[in-house]
């Protein structure tokens, strides 16, 4: 949900309006450094006034998780399911990897490409993608590295806080298991070509964007589990902002 385009965690949460504009604004950047995650989690003696303070302005309801799903996308191998699953446990929240719906919904994934082809693939993705979107309540939902082709499922993402993960096909081939990648298989050098395809789909949904060859992904969950905390202050900060502007725009009367 959301008019706002890649963003750094280091600039805070996006702001937020609907529909999101076409292109990013913003460059590809780095996560922050880790030295900004260890001062949030210091526990000094002397410090224990802050997290108490910190913990009434929760309570007035300034951290709510958003009440639908936090998605998250990118390209194939980059740490959807992997990090998806830890920001999911961090922030106490139920977590869905459509790939897996799809495999049982339909069968393995590999094998489903071979027998029926990529489209049909694509659009059963698509319809599986539609139904966990609708669901209600906070959850994290990681797609498939592909489901941003389809312009139905960019088009559900409007409404949601969207995560982008970013990796180098460098790092994809030293971590990841290529065998369970039916486009990456036979040809593991395809996927630089295959992001340079999708690039444009992947800015066009995301909300903010995360390195995951830079980070642990321990630091990575953190970061993400705060980026979600914070989310709907923001949006409701930038909307106000907007309706005020907005307002002081419209003419007075007579003019
Ligand atoms: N910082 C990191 N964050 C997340 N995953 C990482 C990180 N560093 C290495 N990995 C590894 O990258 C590999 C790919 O992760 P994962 O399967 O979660 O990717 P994915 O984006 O879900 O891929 P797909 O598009 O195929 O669903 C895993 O082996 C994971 O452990
Ligand atoms: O990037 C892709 O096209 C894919 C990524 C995986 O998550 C699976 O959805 C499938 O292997 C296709
Ligand atoms: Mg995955």
């Amino acid at each position: 949900m959301s008019g706002h385009r890649r963003v750094n965690r280091d600039a805070g949460p996006p702001a937020a309006t609907r529909p999101k504009p076409g292109p990013p604004t913003q460059p590809l950047r780095q996560i922050p450094a880790a030295e900004a995650e260890a001062a949030a989690s210091s526990s000094e003696p002397g410090q224990l006034r802050a997290p108490r303070r910190r913990r009434r302005r929760r309570g007035r309801g300034g951290s709510r998780l958003p009440e639908r799903a936090i998605v998250f996308v990118g390209p194939m191998a980059a740490g959807k399911t992997s990090l998806g699953k830890r920001v999911a446990r961090e922030l106490g929240i139920e977590f869905v990897d459509t790939d897996a719906v799809f495999v049982r919904k339909h069968g393995v994934i590999a094998e489903f490409f071979e027998r029926h082809g990529e489209a049909e693939f694509r659009r059963l993705e698509a319809e599986v993608i539609a139904e966990e979107l609708a669901v209600p309540g906070p959850r994290i939902v990681a797609l498939g590295g592909g489901a941003v082709i389809a312009e139905q499922t960019r088009r559900l993402l409007r409404e949601h806080p969207v995560v982008l993960l970013m990796t180098t096909q460098e790092a994809v081939l030293r971590t990841a298991n290529i065998a369970r990648r039916p486009l990456l298989r036979d040809d593991p050098e395809a996927w630089g070509r295959i992001l340079e395809e999708r690039r444009g789909f992947y800015e066009e949904v995301a909300d903010v964007t995360y390195r995951t060859d830079r980070a642990t992904k321990e630091q990575l969950a953190r970061r993400v589990a705060q980026w979600a905390r914070g989310y709907e202050r923001q949006r409701r900060r930038a909307d106000g902002a907007r309706r005020h502007r907005d307002a002081a725009h419209e003419p007075s009367e007579g003019e």
